[in-house]
C-alpha cells in the first residue's frame, strides 16, 4: 500500500491538551511515528488545544467535575478541530474518552499500555493501610472515592482537582494527607518517585482503560489510517475492547464509580468489573474469561451479569 508521508511542507498535525502529561503522550505518539516511518521531527506539528476541562475558572472552583457535565469534558474541542481538519490526529488518555466517537471520527489505535495501577501518594504516610481513622484523602474521582470509602468508611474524602502538579502542591500545603494518582501518568512524566506505593489491582481495581493512550483520526483520512496502523498495539486493543464494552453496556463514563481491568492470558482474555454506590456503601463485582476474539462480548456479558445483580436504585447516578 502506498501512502504519502508527511513532509515539512505538509506536516501531520497532532492535537493534544496542554497539560504536561498530555504533552508527554503527544510526544510519545510523534516519536513512535518518527521511528516507524523514519521521519524527521519537522514532519510533525504538535497543536495544543484548550478544552472545557482545562478552563481555569472551572478547575479552580471546587465544584465536582460531574456537576460541570462530564461527557467529553476533556475531548470535545479536540474532536471538533479533528473533524474540521485543523488537526490530523488527536492523542487522548483513553480513561477520559467517552465510549462512542462523533460521526466521521475513528478511534482504533492504541499505544502499548503503561502500568494500570493507582499510586498512593502522601508526604507523611507510607501505605494506604497505614492511614489512621479520620485522615483526609483528596480525590476528585468518584471511583477512587467509592472504592476507598467501601473499605475505609472511617476516612474523610475531600474534592481534589487539577493536573498532577497542582495536586502535589495541594498535598504539600496540607489540604489532604494523601491522594491517588495513576502510576501511568507518573511514569510518563518521569515522576514515579512521587508514588509512595503502587496499590494492587485487588485492592483498588483501576478505571476502565487506565494507562492507555488512544489516537483518533478522521474516517476519510488514508494517510492517518496507514500511519496509525503501524504503531497500534494489538494486545492493548483487545484489553480495551473488553473494558470499553463493559463500560458501554453500563452506560458509564470516566466520572462514574465503575472500575474494570482486562488481562491477556495467552489466547484468552480475563475481565473483572466492579460497580459501586458513590458513597461506597455497596460494591458489586464479577469476572470472566473468553477468547481474545470475543473480548467485546465478554465485556458486555460481565456488565449484563452485574446489572442483573444490582438492586433497584443502584444506578440512580446515571443520566
Ligand atoms: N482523569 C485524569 C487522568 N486521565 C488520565 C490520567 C492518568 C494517565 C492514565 O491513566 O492513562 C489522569 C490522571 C490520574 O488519574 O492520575
Amino acid at each position: 500500500m502506498s501512502v504519502t508521508l508527511p513532509t515539512p511542507d505538509q506536516t501531520l498535525k497532532i492535537g493534544t491538551r496542554g497539560s504536561p502529561l498530555a504533552l508527554a503522550q503527544a510526544h510519545e505518539t510523534r516519536d513512535r511515528l518518527m521511528a516507524a516511518f523514519d521521519l524527521p521531527e519537522a514532519a510533525f506539528e504538535i497543536v495544543v488545544i484548550k478544552t472545557t476541562g482545562d478552563d481555569r475558572s472551572m478547575i479552580e472552583a471546587d465544584r465536582p467535575l460531574k456537576e460541570i457535565g462530564n461527557k467529553g469534558l476533556f475531548t470535545r474541542e479536540i474532536e471538533e478541530q479533528l473533524g474540521d481538519g485543523r488537526i490530523d490526529l488527536a492523542v487522548h488518555s483513553m480513561k477520559d474518552m467517552p465510549v462512542e466517537q462523533p460521526e466521521g471520527l475513528v478511534l482504533d489505535c492504541y499505544l502499548p499500555r503503561e502500568d494500570v495501577r493507582d499510586a498512593f501518594v502522601s508526604p507523611g504516610v507510607a501505605r494506604l493501610a497505614d492511614l489512621e481513622p479520620g485522615q483526609v484523602v483528596g480525590t476528585s474521582s468518584l471511583r477512587r472515592r467509592a472504592q476507598l470509602l467501601h473499605r475505609r468508611p472511617d476516612l474523610t474524602v475531600v474534592e481534589f482537582r487539577g493536573n498532577v502538579q497542582t495536586r502535589l502542591r495541594k498535598l504539600s500545603e496540607g489540604v489532604a494527607d494523601c491522594t491517588f494518582l495513576a502510576m501511568a501518568g507518573l511514569n510518563r512524566l518521569g515522576m514515579a518517585r512521587v508514588a509512595r506505593s503502587p496499590i494492587g489491582v485487588d485492592e483498588m481495581l483501576p478505571a476502565i482503560a487506565q494507562g492507555a493512550i488512544g489516537i483518533e483520526r478522521r474516517l476519510d483520512d488514508p494517510r492517518a489510517e496507514a500511519m496509525l496502523r503501524a504503531i497500534h498495539d494489538a494486545d492493548t486493543g483487545h484489553r480495551l475492547a473488553a473494558e470499553r464494552a463493559f463500560l458501554a453496556t453500563l452506560d458509564g463514563s470516566c466520572e462514574t464509580p465503575i472500575a474494570g481491568l482486562a488481562v491477556l492470558e495467552g489466547d484468552e482474555i480475563w475481565l473483572r468489573g466492579e460497580v459501586l454506590r458513590p458513597d461506597g456503601s455497596e460494591s458489586l463485582s464479577d469476572e470472566g474469561r473468553a477468547s481474545i476474539f470475543d473480548a467485546a462480548d465478554l465485556g458486555t456479558e460481565i456488565a449484563r451479569r452485574l446489572l442483573e445483580r444490582t438492586p433497584r436504585g443502584f444506578f440512580d447516578w446515571r443520566d
